[in-house]
């Protein structure tokens, strides 16, 4: 990349990403309790294996020491000046070599179970989290770019799994091995346990102040990730104009600053989470120093014996190990927080279409529409819609027209209830759509939208994404009825082709007669089209136009009609300026007023004639 483009980059800032807040709240116990109810289904079922395991694997290691002690005191240097016991030494050895065959076999036992949970949890967490995003209304994805969410359900879900799959195990583990450690110390003997734990305070006042920074850089480090991943999906979406324009190093320049600030964001976090490690090393010389000064002095005057010595720095040696962990287990609490903050943060989002909890199913509907007096608005005090009144019977056709931004889309996604409007009722049948179920609303509302979404999969399952229990058999005749069979059958497996994602390898009107094929497998009694601008030649226009009569037969329609000879037929053409319908009537109606709709038709068949 050119300097010349990464300054260029950096000077403009053509991309904007909302970021995510950086939550500063202090460590939060509720939502550590709050990610551990995903553990609940499990605990009964493994925990008490998990429990047990922990505690041989933990009692047989600090077994050892003592028995070390016990095998210097007695077997090689008896305390009461007799001469060392060999046979007494083998069964030690042979004690020692039990012990730590039982450590290794319940060591091994607890890592698998506790990574089989973890998993499980894992999966879990993932799956609510998806389930809710599915649900969520129109407005929570109008404020996020589409990589922003996906970083949520995959990098800030793959970070709490080592807090599953060990981290919350290993607390324990360690948390009972430092108890154990502290009692047998001062059981041992008291004032040297207390004096080797003297730095502990020590070193807890030295990590504390380290805690709020990293959990700072950790939650920076996912912000960035989210800013990059925003960034990544949107020049990936956005390719083919990104090289039609020939931006590629700028967006190169762009995606290289922020994966620099990504990249430094990291090597701060990782560099604060290291310094734990130091800390740790110097009190635990400082620890070691103490144990031999003051050891040896009470060696020396027989207070202790040198078994009891060695005891103690070995389990000084395992004392500092725990907390050597622990920290870096805060780090991963750390981790896991800021994560689940994120992943919390979107569980709570509750859809602004919410459902009332009266609500009823929809019965099977004729097809009158009206709307009564709406107002909407997306963002405040910006009306899209202005008093909005409009009476559809069942089965017929409305065109809605008007120029860009007028509100044609508006009008539609209040009917499909994406949005709710702020005033007035949209009624089907008489039944305001707020008091019925979504689900059974939008099932017999159908949509054929501009931009036809084609999923990666075969042919035959694209089109029975509009009703997925269809059969084979009327899978082809939903084809055939709107002229889409000829062509999938020219494809190299008919309809076992497989389409990539949005269905890049087919023509937009291949994808449209598709799309048409699974309205009308869904059957719906309002079919909502929104027309596609896109040129087509004129076969295929026909085939469209032919197919379109199929589909519309017998239905309420809304047309959003952008070449205006295809809606000359429709019952209701209704013209819309500014979130205003200024004028409606037939297509002969209209003509005689001479207003909008005049003027947009004049326009329309100068701009094909010159
Ligand atoms: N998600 C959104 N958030 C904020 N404003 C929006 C949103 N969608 C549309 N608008 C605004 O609402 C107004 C009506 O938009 P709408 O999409 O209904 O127009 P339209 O007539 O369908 O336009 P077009 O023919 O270009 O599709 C416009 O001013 C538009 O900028």
């Amino acid at each position: 990349m050119s300097e010349q483009a990464a300054r260029t980059a950096n000077k403009r800032n053509r991309f904007v990403y909302q970021d995510d807040e950086l939550i500063e709240k202090p460590f939060n116990w509720a939502q550590i309790r709050r990610l551990f109810t995903y553990m609940r289904p499990y605990a009964k079922q493994l925990l008490p294996i998990i429990i047990v395991m922990m505690v041989l694997g933990t009692a047989t290691r600090l077994a050892i020491p003592a028995l070390i002690a016990y095998a210097i005191d007695h077997a090689i240097y008896p305390k009461d000046g007799s001469s060392g016991s060999l046979s007494l030494l083998y069964w030690i050895a042979g004690i020692a070599f039990a012990l730590y065959l039982v450590q290794w076999g319940a060591n091994t036992f607890r890592i698998r179970y506790t990574n089989l949970i973890g998993q499980r949890i894992i999966f879990d967490l993932r799956q609510h989290l998806f389930s809710h995003i599915q649900k969520l209304s129109f407005r929570f994805f109008d404020k996020r770019p589409a990589g922003s969410v996906l970083v949520r359900v995959t990098n800030d879900v793959n970070a709490l799994q080592d807090l599953f799959t060990n981290g919350v195990v290993n607390l324990m583990m360690d948390c009972v091995q430092l108890v154990g450690i502290v009692v047998i110390l001062l059981v041992l003997n008291v004032k040297l346990g207390l004096a080797v734990m003297i730095t502990v305070p020590l070193m807890f006042i030295v990590s504390s102040s380290l805690r709020r920074r990293i959990r700072t850089a950790w939650q920076d480090v996912r912000m960035k990730q989210s800013r990059m991943n925003a960034h990544l999906n949107e020049s990936i979406q956005g390719i083919r104009v990104t090289q039609a324009y020939v931006q590629e190093q700028n967006n190169t320049a762009y995606f290289d600053n922020m994966n620099k600030s990504n990249m430094f964001a990291w090597h701060r976090a990782s560099a604060l989470n290291q310094s734990f490690g130091p800390v740790i090393e110097v009190t635990s010389a400082i620890g070691m120093l103490i144990l031999f000064w003051y050891g040896s002095h009470l060696v020396q005057t027989s207070a202790i014996t040198i078994g009891v010595l060695v005891a103690f720095a070995n389990y000084i040696g395992n004392f500092w190990d725990p907390i050597n962990r622990l920290g870096q287990m805060y780090s991963q609490l750390l981790i896991a927080m800021a994560s689940s903050e994120r992943i919390f943060e979107f569980i709570d989002e509750e859809p602004t279409v919410g459902e009332r909890p009266d609500a009823k199913r929809l019965q099977e509907i004729r097809g009158d529409v009206t709307f009564e007096d709406i107002v909407f608005e997306y963002e405040k005090d910006r009306p899209a819609l202005k008093n909005i009144r409009l009476d559809v019977k069942a089965g017929q056709s409305i065109a809605l027209v008007g120029h860009t931004g007028s509100g044609k889309s508006t009008i539609i996604n209040l009917l499909c209830r994406f949005y709710d409007p702020v005033q007035g009722r949209v009624l089907i049948d008489g039944q305001d759509i707020r008091d019925v179920t979504v689900e059974s609303l939008r099932s017999q509302v159908g949509i054929v939208l501009q931009d036809t979404f084609i999923f990666s999969g075969s042919i035959r399952d694209n089109i029975r994404f509009g009703r997925l229990n269809a059969t084979d058999e009327e899978v082809e005749l939903a084809a055939q009825a709107v002229n889409a069979h000829d062509f999938i059958l020219s494809l190299p497996d008919g309809y076992d082709t497989q389409v990539q994602e949005r269905g890049n390898s087919l023509s937009m009107g291949q994808r449209q007669l598709l799309s048409f094929a699974r309205a009308l497998l869904a059957d719906p009694r309002v079919l909502i089209l929104d027309e596609a601008t896109a040129s087509i030649d004129t076969e295929t226009e026909l085939k469209i136009q032919e197919a379109l009569k199929t589909l519309l037969f017998g239905r309420t329609s809304f047309i959003i009609a952008h070449r205006l000879s295809t809606i000359r037929h429709c019952d209701n053409i209704v013209v819309l300026d500014h979130g205003v319908i200024m004028e409606q009537g037939d297509h002969d109606e209209l003509m005689r007023q001479q207003g909008i709709y005049h003027g947009l038709i004049e326009a329309q068949y100068r701009f094909l004639s010159a």
